[in-house]
C-alpha cells in the first residue's frame, strides 16, 4: 500500500511546553488509524500541524510526497486533507443541507455565506453540488433533516452532519476529532459502521482521535498513542492492549 502521509520527527512546543515531540507518523492509502493518549498528550495539536493551523518548532509533514509545512489551512485543504472538530462548528442557523453546501466556502466569513448560499457560485453547477450534499446526507443517515437548522439537531447528528461537510470537500485524509464524543451507546455503534463504510466508498484514508477505546479498538487496525507529547506505543489494537507502558500511561489496570 502506498503511503500518503508522513512525519518525520515533526514537533512543537509553546514557550517552554513540548506539545509534540520527534512524532514519526506513517498513513498508507485506506488505512484506519487511531490516535490515543491522556488529555493533554498533544493528540488535537497534531492535527492542527496536519491542517497547517500551527507551523512546526521541528521536523516535516510529507503528504503524497511532498513537504505541506508551511502551506495554508485551504491550500492543505485543497491538496485533500480534511478535518473535523473536538467541539462541533456547524452554522446553527443554516440547514443541514446548507451546511454540506458551503463546505467549499468555509474560509469565507460568516456573513457573506447567505451572499454565496442564495447569488454566488452556488449557482454554478447548482443542481450537481445539490445532488451530492443530498447523497452525502443520505450515507449520514440525515437526508430527512436536511432542511432543519443545523442547531435543533441532536447532539450526534450534528457529529454526522460534520462529517457529511468533510466529505462534501472531497478528501482524501480524512481526520476525526473525536467523532463519538456525547455520542450514546447505540448512536456510538452506528458511527463505527458509517467510517468503515465511508472509508471504503470513497476511497479515504481516516486517522481518528478517540476517547471511546470500544471504537477505537474495533475500527482501528493500527493505534499510535500520545502521552505528554511523545509517542509511547503503535502498534495493532491487540499490541497495544496489551502494552504495559499504555496501561499506565492511558489505558489503567483491567483495560
Ligand atoms: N496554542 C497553544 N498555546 C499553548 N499551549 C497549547 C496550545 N495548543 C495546545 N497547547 C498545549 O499543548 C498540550 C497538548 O494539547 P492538545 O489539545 O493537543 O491535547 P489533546 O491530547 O488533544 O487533549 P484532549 O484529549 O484533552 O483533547 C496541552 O498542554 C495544551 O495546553
Amino acid at each position: 500500500m502506498a503511503t500518503i502521509l508522513q512525519t518525520h520527527s515533526l514537533g512543537i512546543s509553546f514557550g517552554g511546553l513540548k506539545a509534540v515531540q520527534d512524532l514519526n507518523l506513517t498513513l498508507n492509502e485506506g488505512d484506519l488509524v487511531g490516535l490515543i493518549g491522556p488529555n493533554g498528550a498533544g493528540k488535537t495539536t497534531v492535527f492542527n500541524l496536519l491542517t497547517g493551523i500551527y507551523l512546526p518548532t521541528t521536523g516535516d509533514i510529507i503528504f503524497k510526497g511532498e513537504s505541506i509545512v508551511g502551506l495554508k489551512p485551504y491550500e492543505i485543504a485543497a491538496k485533500g486533507i480534511t478535518r473535523t472538530f473536538q467541539n462541533i462548528r456547524l452554522f446553527g442557523e443554516l440547514s443541514v443541507l446548507e451546511n454540506v453546501l458551503i463546505a467549499r466556502h468555509l474560509h469565507v466569513p460568516y456573513n457573506m455565506i447567505h451572499a454565496i448560499l442564495r447569488f454566488g457560485k452556488y449557482y454554478q453547477g447548482e443542481k450537481e453540488m445539490r445532488d451530492e450534499a443530498y447523497e452525502l446526507l443520505k450515507i449520514m443517515n440525515l437526508a430527512h433533516k436536511a432542511e432543519e437548522k443545523a442547531k435543533n439537531l441532536p447532539y450526534g447528528e450534528q457529529r454526522r452532519l460534520e462529517i457529511a461537510r468533510a466529505l462534501a470537500t472531497h478528501p482524501s485524509l480524512l481526520l476525526l476529532d473525536e467523532p463519538a464524543a456525547g455520542m450514546n451507546p447505540q448512536e456510538t455503534t452506528e458511527l463505527m459502521e458509517l467510517i468503515g463504510f465511508i472509508r471504503d466508498k470513497f476511497n479515504l484514508t481516516i486517522l481518528l482521535i478517540e476517547h471511546d477505546m470500544h471504537l477505537v479498538m474495533n475500527i482501528c487496525e493500527r493505534i499510535y498513542v500520545l502521552d505528554y507529547g511523545i509517542n509511547i506505543a503503535h502498534g495493532t489494537p491487540e499490541e497495544i492492549k496489551n502494552n504495559p507502558r499504555v496501561i499506565e500511561a492511558y489505558l489503567g489496570e483491567g483495560a
